[in-house]
């Protein structure tokens, strides 16, 4: 997490800090002897509960925490707006080492805090939160999503996130190029994680040329014989001469270090949180004639996955054709912001903003 953000918290204090972004509720929960220190956010709750995976870090600080479960929770009401789906916006984190900490008793501990919430929030997997972990939760409360097929989940939403990020990235294509055909386009991917990997395949089944990197250099080497694709090194993946550069490890990458090296048409990937500084690294995209997918709007589909599980009638055929949206959502939005001459995340927003207050009236009418 940057000083400079840690520094605005800080200055602001809490309540000026919910009130800047916008926060409903923000829930510490405590357990002395499991160990457990959690933070869930409830961003807003105009669309409907709100429902955010739990993420689990080894934060450096407290301060890095909250400012960490405030941004995305934010960025979870946005995502649910545009893309449809009556759910609002939350997200929780757990501090600690994933490694050691999550026992049975940590895990449905943290599940009675949830379920204290009476469903005002629910939760999912995030950053090391597996499928397992949620069945522990689910001994505790109802209010989690993300729980295996076999128990009536919809699984691993991966598959689906990397769709609609491939939808995203062929509607930017449309934008630039005049069609969406990626056959021939030169593509980094970096993080070749769940969706990486599953992104990967989508593009090198169309004849993308494809490059990859992560931190993990024998992935990279598999992958990329198993794929027949290019590995790089994670430094040298800014300054590649390619079309689309899709950012899919974790959040920040684009910066003021990193923006002026890119030599791409097209950013469009599947982390949460790509632009550092929202409104600045958005305008520098922007200044540099770079197409910017915006992050929540293309990798809703794990949303998508674990929205249709919530309401009960999970269909993964279904879900896939709700992902095929993005394509058209996303092109919409990057038109809107060629017209009002503003940056496609800030047309993203606007657009997230205005379906919630046009909901909200008309819940509010009677
Ligand atoms: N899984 C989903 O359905 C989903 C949904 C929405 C958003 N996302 C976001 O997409 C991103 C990827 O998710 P995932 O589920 O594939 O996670 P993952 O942990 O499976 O994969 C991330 C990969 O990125 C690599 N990585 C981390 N830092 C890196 C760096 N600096 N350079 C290169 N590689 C690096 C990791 O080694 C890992 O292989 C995350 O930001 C996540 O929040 C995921």
């Amino acid at each position: 997490m940057e000083i400079k953000e840690l520094e605005k918290v800080q200055h602001a204090g809490i309540f000026g800090t919910l009130s800047q972004l916008g926060h409903e509720q923000v829930v510490f929960c405590h357990d002395e002897v499991t160990g457990l220190k959690s933070i869930i956010a409830i961003h807003n709750t105009v669309l409907g509960p709100a429902l955010g995976g739990t993420r689990m870090w080894n934060y450096a600080t407290e301060q890095e925490a909250l400012t960490d479960v405030l941004r995305l929770s934010r960025g979870m009401t946005f995502k649910a707006s545009i893309s449809g789906i009556n759910l609002g916006g939350g997200k929780a984190v757990i501090i600690g080492d994933a490694k050691t900490m999550k026992t049975e008793a940590f895990l449905r501990r943290f599940g009675k805090f949830v379920n204290s919430l009476n469903g005002k929030y629910i939760t999912a997997e995030d950053v090391n939160m597996k499928t397992s972990d949620m069945e522990y939760l689910f001994m505790e409360t109802k209010h989690v999503t993300g729980l295996p097929e076999s128990m009536g989940g919809g699984g691993d939403p991966s598959p689906v996130t990397a769709y609609g990020v491939y939808m995203g990235m062929k509607a930017a294509a449309k934008k630039v190029y005049g069609n969406d055909s990626l056959t021939g386009k030169r593509v980094s991917v970096q993080g070749v994680g769940q969706v990486g990997m599953h992104l990967v395949e989508y593009l090198v089944k169309e004849n993308a040329d494809v490059f990859i990197t992560d931190i993990f250099e024998d992935k990279v080497k598999e992958l990329a014989q198993r794929f027949n694709v290019t590995g790089v090194g994670q430094q040298e993946i800014y300054d590649l001469d390619v079309d689309i550069y899709a950012p899919c490890a974790l959040g920040a990458t684009l910066n003021d270090n990193t923006i002026p090296r890119l030599k791409c048409n097209i950013v469009a990937g599947a982390a949460n949180n790509q632009l550092k500084e929202e409104t600045k690294h958005g305008y520098m995209l922007l200044d540099k004639s770079v197409v910017y997918a915006p992050d929540f709007l293309i990798n809703a589909g794990g949303l998508m996955n674990v929205y249709q599980e919530y309401m009960g009638n999970y269909n993964r055929k279904r879900v896939f054709e709700q992902a095929e949206k993005i394509y058209t959502t996303c092109l919409n939005i990057l038109n809107l912001a060629e017209a009002d001459k503003i940056s496609s995340q800030e047309a993203a927003i606007r657009l997230a903003e205005k379906r919630i207050a046009d909901v909200g009236r008309i819940r509010m009418s009677r």
